[in-house]
């Protein structure tokens, strides 16, 4: 059995250019993997079939599974005559934000890259990845990135000022294709991107937590007011920078004095049942 850690991301920043003709945004992002895993199993079968299963009883064990798909893939790309069993340790919520399914599908190409003796480079990977959803080439590299197009261009960057994120789900699952949808851009602010970069690139926390920005924000306050009351209470309980992860409705706070995470973790445990205090990961992948 091979097993591959699957990080979760989150988005430092998170801007839409304007809408594409293939209905796709255009964005500009940064983000960064947070110490937030799930583990993928995998071990050969001689029988040529993928099986799937996980510890989650709410994410699909089939073709709508994206560690699944990503099997798939490398199967049909290069006419792989061996089958593969898939098991996920779920850890990271899901439909949360923080890109569980892409990481899983991000982990599984670099597994079965090993396991089925394939020897791509990560950007062959990255590149297959972009075919199974937007995220998943930014979790094939790890580290942190500024992504752009649909989020499938990856530019590999400094990783941030080393410090905590508190992380808390409210119990409600987020569709990133109708928070996309339900977006408007006329007289919407946008992050400054460029100002975090600088913020990374001069090592400058503060800076960091004020160069924080996410556009989908507007739209998932709408749709699920208790985001709001989850970023408010962050702050509240001592957070220095606050936002929502991608299209949420995951708030994740930065603190870079561990003494006070255990106030802003007890706090939030009393809104939402999924809180985790973890660490920036930094480091890139390599090959599995
Ligand atoms: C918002 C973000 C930010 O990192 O993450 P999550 O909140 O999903 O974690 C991503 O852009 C999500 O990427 P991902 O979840 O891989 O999306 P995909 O499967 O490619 O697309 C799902 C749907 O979202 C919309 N979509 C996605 C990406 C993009 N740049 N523009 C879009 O309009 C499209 O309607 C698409 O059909
Ligand atoms: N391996 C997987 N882990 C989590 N969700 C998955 C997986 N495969 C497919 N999905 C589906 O993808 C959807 C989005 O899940 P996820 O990647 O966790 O969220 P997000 O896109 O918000 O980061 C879920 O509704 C789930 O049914």
């Amino acid at each position: 059995m091979l097993y591959v850690k699957a990080p979760a991301k989150i988005n430092l920043t998170l801007d839409v250019l304007y809408k594409r003709p293939d209905n796709y945004h255009e964005v500009e992002m940064i983000m960064t993997t947070v110490d937030l895993s799930d583990r993928i199993g995998l071990e050969l079968r001689k029988d040529n079939l993928i099986k799937i299963s996980s510890t989650s009883s709410i994410v699909p064990d089939d073709e709508r599974n994206l560690a699944y798909q990503a099997a798939q893939l490398l199967k049909d790309t290069y006419k792989v005559n061996e089958g593969v069993s898939i098991t996920i340790d779920k850890e990271i919520p899901v439909a949360a934000g923080l890109a569980g399914g892409s990481s899983d599908a991000a982990a599984t190409l670099r597994g079965l890259n090993k396991l089925w003796g394939l020897n791509l480079s990560l950007d062959t990977l990255a590149e297959l990845g972009a075919k199974i959803g937007s995220d998943v080439s930014f979790c094939v590299y790890g580290g942190t990135a500024l992504a752009t197009g649909r989020g499938e261009k990856i530019e590999h960057i400094s990783n941030p000022p080393a410090c905590w994120i508190v992380l808390a789900k409210p119990k409600i699952g987020v569709s990133t294709a109708s928070v996309y949808g339900g977006l408007q851009l006329n007289g919407i602010e946008h992050p400054k991107t460029s100002q975090m970069i600088r913020a990374i690139n001069e090592n400058d926390y503060d800076l960091m937590c004020q160069s924080l920005g996410n556009v989908l924000e507007s739209v998932t306050f709408k749709l699920h007011p208790e985001v709001v009351m989850i970023k408010e209470q962050m702050k509240k309980f001592g957070a220095d920078g606050v936002l929502m992860s991608g299209s949420g409705p995951t708030v994740f706070g930065l603190v870079d004095n561990e003494s006070r995470i255990g106030r802003i973790y007890n706090g939030l445990r009393g809104f939402c049942d999924e809180v985790f205090a973890v660490r920036l990961l930094g480091e890139r992948n390599s090959l599995a």
